[in-house]
């Protein structure tokens, strides 16, 4: 029976979307623009030789007409091709419900780019509910820059920092053991009730340590609040016909718990690619093991650290041989990503581009899955690979693969 592994590349875009124009995202490609980032730097062309063998160089030049400037690569061995996203936004959630079947065809609600950006009814609510002497920020920021400005009138003053992005977001950034974190999730929940009917898609907990701007850095103990889906993804499908769903990282949080069987927290990249081997290694038949890779955006994408991207693929690159090892002959690795957060654009935030499709069986023969119309292929693609009924959206390419052996 049938076994399957996602890998998500969280913000590893591969190309301007055709409606990257109305982001003002058009030209934007993270992995294309990293690649000449790290040569430009380094000197050296970076070497993704199991990357490229999954089909990921070719995904980005068919889907931008750009040359990667990687180290010469060997030739795919896998389906590869790209995805365009017919959500309305370019979030976490929006990416992952769409490969999971679901894409968002409403408009989340978002905070506009003003200070104070948040409505004062919503803040004084907030503070009276939660007993806080009041908040800080109350604005679009980066999450680093925020605490280096805040952090320390954050720690005097007892008054949690509250921002946005451009995505549909409420974060509430808190010192772990000054203001705690269960005081910190408590205020989170109580936001999350109050942004429902703003139909704010996430509130976000960011913890953090250290006594100065100097030091302060934030832990593994974020959590995310999201919505519900709008409508049962491909996880609920599984989960209802008797599957396990197994979710490392993130995944469960992105998909407010639903859908999921068991969840494995792990924080950095290698710790979350080592659960997910060993939790791979131990999954029964009619399991999805499903992994968020979130440095790739949040240490790096967002930081724009474009070199450090680079280096963090290169790690993910040489630790995919122990993962295809984990494949047997019914089983099924697909790497995508959410979104792009081009580390050489302008501002922090996410950026609206193609993502990679890449599938991979043992001994297949390689496929040019071409351009996708929606993330939903995937979510389409595993409803057949699992036997499940059929996924409103997304057109399936599961009876390519098994030509393809
Ligand atoms: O700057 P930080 O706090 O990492 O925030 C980023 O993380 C959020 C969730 O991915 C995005 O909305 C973006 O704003
Ligand atoms: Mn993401
Ligand atoms: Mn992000």
């Amino acid at each position: 029976m049938a076994r399957a592994l996602i890998l998500m590349a969280d913000s590893l875009g591969i190309g301007a979307a055709p409606d990257a124009h109305l982001f003002g995202d058009t030209g934007a490609n993270t992995f294309a623009h990293l690649l000449a980032a790290y040569h430009g730097e380094t000197g050296q062309k970076l070497a993704l030789p199991n990357l490229a063998k999954l089909g990921l160089i070719e995904a980005c030049q068919r889907a931008s007409g750009t040359v990667c400037q990687t180290a010469p690569a060997p030739e795919p061995i896998a389906a590869f091709g790209y995805a365009k996203e017919l959500s309305t936004g370019k979030d976490t959630p929006s990416g992952h419900w769409e490969m999971a079947g679901v894409p968002v065809l409403f408009d989340w609600g978002y905070f506009p780019k003003t200070v104070p950006c948040f409505a004062d009814d919503f803040i004084n609510e907030l503070v009276k509910r939660t007993n806080i002497p009041g908040i800080l920020g109350n604005c679009h920021a980066s999450g680093t820059t925020i605490l280096e400005q805040l952090g320390e009138e954050h720690i005097r003053t007892g008054k949690p920092i509250c921002y946005t992005s451009s995505d549909s977001v409420f974060q509430i950034a808190a010192h772990e053991a000054h203001f705690g974190l269960e005081k910190l999730y408590e205020m989170c929940e109580v936001a999350r009730e109050l942004l429902d009917e703003m139909n704010i898609g996430r509130v976000i907990a960011r913890p953090f340590l250290g006594e100065s701007a100097d030091e302060f850095a934030r832990t593994g103990n974020r959590r995310d609040y999201a919505v519900l889906p709008p409508a049962p993804t491909v996880l609920d499908k599984l989960k209802q016909a008797g599957g396990q769903v197994i979710s490392i990282g993130k995944i469960s949080d992105i998909y407010a718990h639903q859908g999921i069987t068991e969840k494995h927290k792990a924080s950095g990249l290698i710790n979350l690619l080592d659960k997910t081997a060993e939790v791979f290694s131990h999954a029964a038949s009619n399991s999805l093991v499903f992994t968020n890779l979130v440095d790739f955006d949040e240490k790096f994408g967002h930081r724009r650290n474009a070199v450090g991207y680079a280096e963090a693929l290169a790690q993910f690159d040489a630790y995919l041989p122990r993962l295809l090892n984990l494949l047997g002959e019914d089983d099924l690795l697909i790497i995508t990503a959410d979104h792009g957060c081009d580390p050489t654009w302008p501002g922090t935030d996410h950026t609206r581009e193609y993502v990679p499709v890449l599938a991979y069986r043992k001994n297949m023969s390689p496929i040019d899955l071409g351009e996708r119309n929606s993330f939903a292929d995937i979510g389409q693609t595993l409803a057949q690979w699992f036997d499940l009924p059929a996924m409103e959206y997304g057109e399936s390419f599961a009876q390519s693969l098994n030509k393809a052996i």
